[in-house]
């Protein structure tokens, strides 16, 4: 089975207007409604309480059109990647960042050193952004020296190893959304939402 490994020296996809206003004015709608879930299976304590809405939380048409836009994702990376092989997704979540919200640099399936963490099987990322009406929050690139401006609609995809190092800079103002996910080659890890 093939790893993130067999993605080593693809390069980083930025895709601008990948979904359309509609379907971001949808998305954004339900995740600012006073009925969205955000998931608090996690301890108060962990960093993700509090931070998204899973699959199982989303109104039916929001599921649809979310699973829509990742089997739109999947196209479009697995042919740029030249990805023949059959690919699954573990992630599918809408995902809001609050001021004072970052992520450190991290690799998504291994460790800088290379080590595996503890989601060994995911090969790449799909983030789609939803909105720009926050200041800070640049996702970034150590290794590769990237910091690419995001704009709302856009989409950005990049294998899960150490040598695509990436962090979310702080959040100093307003909330920033996204659409988020993440394959692997792995059918064991298929989430049951088809990609
Ligand atoms: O939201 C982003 O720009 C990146 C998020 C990320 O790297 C992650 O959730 O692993
Ligand atoms: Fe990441």
């Amino acid at each position: 089975m093939l790893s993130a490994r067999s993605l080593t020296g693809k390069p980083i996809g930025i895709v601008e207007d990948f979904i359309t206003e509609q379907e971001r004015k949808q998305l954004l709608f339900h995740a600012k409604s006073p009925k969205a879930q955000w998931d608090t299976s996690l301890p108060t304590t962990d960093v993700w309480h509090g931070r998204m809405i899973n699959p199982s939380k989303m109104p039916a048409k929001t599921l649809k059109l979310m699973e829509k836009i990742r089997r739109r994702a999947a196209k479009t990376i697995t042919a740029h990647y030249g990805i023949v092989d059959s690919v699954y997704a573990d992630t599918l979540q809408l995902v809001r960042w609050r001021p004072g919200d970052s992520q450190a640099p991290h690799a998504d399936c291994e460790h800088p050193n290379g080590k595996s963490n503890e989601f060994p099987w995911r090969a790449f990322a799909s983030i789609i952004y939803l909105n720009d009406e926050f200041t800070g929050g640049e996702i970034h690139f150590p290794v590769l020296g990237m910091q690419p401006t995001i704009k709302p609609r856009m989409l950005a995809y990049f294998p899960s190893t150490a040598a695509y190092l990436h962090g979310v800079k702080k959040i100093t103002s307003g909330m920033r959304y996204t659409h988020s996910c993440f394959y692997t080659f792995d059918p064991t890890h298929h989430d049951g939402h088809s990609v």
